[in-house]
C-alpha cells in the first residue's frame, strides 16, 4: 500500500492544526507521526485511514498499482488506539470472532492461536469490561495485528501498558509488521524508536 499527502492541510472553524503536508508512505515501511498532545497527530492518522477530509490538499491511496477510492481504504486498515472502545459487553472469545466476521486472519493464524498471542488463555470467556486496561489495550493491538490488512495504524500503542507490555508490543511488530506499511502515533521514543521515517506535526504548523 502506497500512501500520498499532496500540500495537505486541516482546519477545525478558524484554526490551522496543520498546513503544506507533503509526503509519501510506502509499504514494508515504518513511519512515526511525533508531536507534542494537542499537535494534531491524530487527525492526521483519521486523514490518512480516510475517515476525515483534509481541508486543502489532496491525498492518494494505492494498493497493488491501483487507486484505492476513500470509502474502500477501511477494508485494507487495521486500526488500534487508546480511545478506541472495544465491544465490552463481550468476553474475548466472542470479541474475537465477532472482529473477524469483518477481518481476515492473517495467514496461519485462527481465534486460538490470537488467544495464545496475548497469553490470555484463562481469560477467555471473561467480559471485556471486566479486564485492566493494559489488557484490554493488548486485545486492542492483538486484533490489528493478526489482522490480514497491508495498512497498520498504531495511535499511541503502548498507552496503559507495563514493561513486560512494552516488550510484548515491539516483539509484535517484529513478528508482524515487516511487510506492511506501519504508521505510529506517539510521543514516546519507546514505541517508534524502530522507525526510520519520521513525520514531526510540528514542522507543518502555520
Ligand atoms: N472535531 C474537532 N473539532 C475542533 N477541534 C478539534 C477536533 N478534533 C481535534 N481538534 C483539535 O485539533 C488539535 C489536534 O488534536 P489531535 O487529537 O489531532 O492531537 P494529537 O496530537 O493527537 O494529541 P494527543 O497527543 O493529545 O493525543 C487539538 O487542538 C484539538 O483540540
Amino acid at each position: 500500500m502506497e500512501i500520498s499527502l499532496q500540500n495537505i492541510g486541516r482546519r477545525f472553524n478558524r484554526d490551522w492544526i496543520f498546513k503544506g503536508i507533503d509526503y509519501r508512505f510506502e509499504q514494508g515501511n515504518s513511519y512515526a507521526i511525533l508531536g507534542p498532545n494537542g499537535s494534531g497527530k491524530s487527525t492526521l492518522v483519521q486523514i490518512i485511514a480516510a475517515s476525515l477530509s483534509p481541508s486543502e490538499g489532496t491525498i492518494t491511496h494505492q494498493y497493488q498499482g491501483k487507486k484505492v477510492e476513500a470509502e474502500e481504504v477501511f477494508r485494507l486498515l487495521s486500526f488500534a488506539s487508546p480511545y478506541l472502545e472495544l465491544l465490552e459487553d463481550f468476553t474475548l472469545n466472542e470479541l474475537i470472532d465477532f472482529h473477524f466476521n469483518f477481518k481476515q486472519f492473517i495467514s496461519g493464524f485462527d481465534k486460538n492461536q490470537v488467544i495464545e498471542l496475548l497469553g490470555f488463555e484463562k481469560y477467555r470467556d471473561r467480559l471485556i469490561k471486566n479486564y485492566s486496561s493494559g489488557m484490554k489495550q493488548r486485545v486492542k493491538l492483538a486484533l490489528a495485528f493478526s489482522s490480514k490488512s497491508p495498512l497498520l495504524l498504531l495511535d499511541e500503542p503502548t498507552a496503559n501498558l507495563d514493561n513486560q507490555g512494552v516488550d510484548w508490543y515491539l516483539n509484535l511488530i517484529e513478528r508482524f509488521a515487516a511487510d506492511r506499511l506501519t504508521i505510529i502515533c506517539s510521543n514516546q521514543e519507546h514505541e517508534y524508536s524502530f522507525c526510520k521515517q519520521q513525520l514531526n506535526i510540528v514542522d507543518y504548523k502555520s
